[in-house]
């Protein structure tokens, strides 16, 4: 692994530049190219550290962008690449480590354990390396800003969409990491706690020197976007 370089406590350091090579869903390959996109059958470089929109209608594959870019779905032509090197070219433990330490995701499903308690669902993300990067009183910090702290012992099943939704953002941002992969992370909120959730996204990006990749339906203007994309 030459681009990787062991550290105590924070096993691989990238620079995850994430850099696509003409794009394209196999299942969605005449209905993307027949419309023009940003993204899709083209060269794009996700500059790390930048804050990046891609604006895109229902069902032109935001999700499926998102699951290329965490490298958990592959029916595509063309290539991903992280540091210049695919994707699919990194071993398993070293793809698994990148997710723990490099990169983050909140997907539109929310993946809430239903089994678990809403403080479950986050403590199971903060201690899966050994030296958590957040204490637990940062996580309570953070439950108090985006005013889920009532729902924290709630069992998983029980939390509705808007709260699912505010504790995978939390479980989220208790890892370190490059970048923060969003598909439409603030669907389920109101304008308030969508801009409080912004918020605290965009200091402990920036706490970081990390920069995000947000899908969304619609324009906003939650964040100072470096970059924005059309899919
Ligand atoms: N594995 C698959 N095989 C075939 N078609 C698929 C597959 N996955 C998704 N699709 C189709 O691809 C299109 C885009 O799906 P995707 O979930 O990426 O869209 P989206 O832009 O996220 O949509 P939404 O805004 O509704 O969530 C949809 O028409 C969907 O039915």
């Amino acid at each position: 692994m030459a681009r990787l370089r062991k550290k105590p406590g924070f096993l691989y350091i990238t620079v995850m530049q994430i850099q696509l090579e003409n794009l394209v869903p196999v299942p969605l390959r005449d209905k993307v190219l027949q419309r023009s996109s940003d993204i899709w059958n083209r060269e794009v470089t996700f500059t790390p550290g930048h804050f990046v929109k891609i604006k895109a209608p229902s069902g032109t594959g935001k999700t499926t962008l998102i699951h290329y870019l965490y490298h958990i779905r592959y029916d595509y032509t063309g290539q991903v690449l992280v540091d210049g090197r695919l994707w699919q070219s990194y071993n398993k433990e070293v793809i698994a480590t990148m997710r723990q330490q490099q990169v983050s995701v909140i997907f539109q499903d929310l993946r809430i354990f239903e089994q678990l308690t809403a403080e479950e669902n986050i403590e199971l993300k903060r201690v899966m390396i050994s030296q958590p990067y957040c204490t637990t009183e940062k996580v309570k910090e953070m439950a108090a800003r985006l005013n889920v702290t009532h729902v924290l012992s709630q069992s998983g099943k029980t939390l509705s969409y808007g709260e699912r939704q505010r504790i995978a953002i939390i479980r989220a941002l208790v890892q370190p990491f490059k970048w923060l992969i969003m598909d439409e992370p603030f669907s389920h909120l109101d304008n308030e706690n969508a801009q409080r959730a912004a918020d605290l996204i965009g200091e402990e990006c920036r706490a970081r020197g990390a920069g995000f990749i947000l899908t969304d339906l619609d324009n906003d203007t939650r964040f100072a976007y470096d970059t924005h994309y059309n899919l």
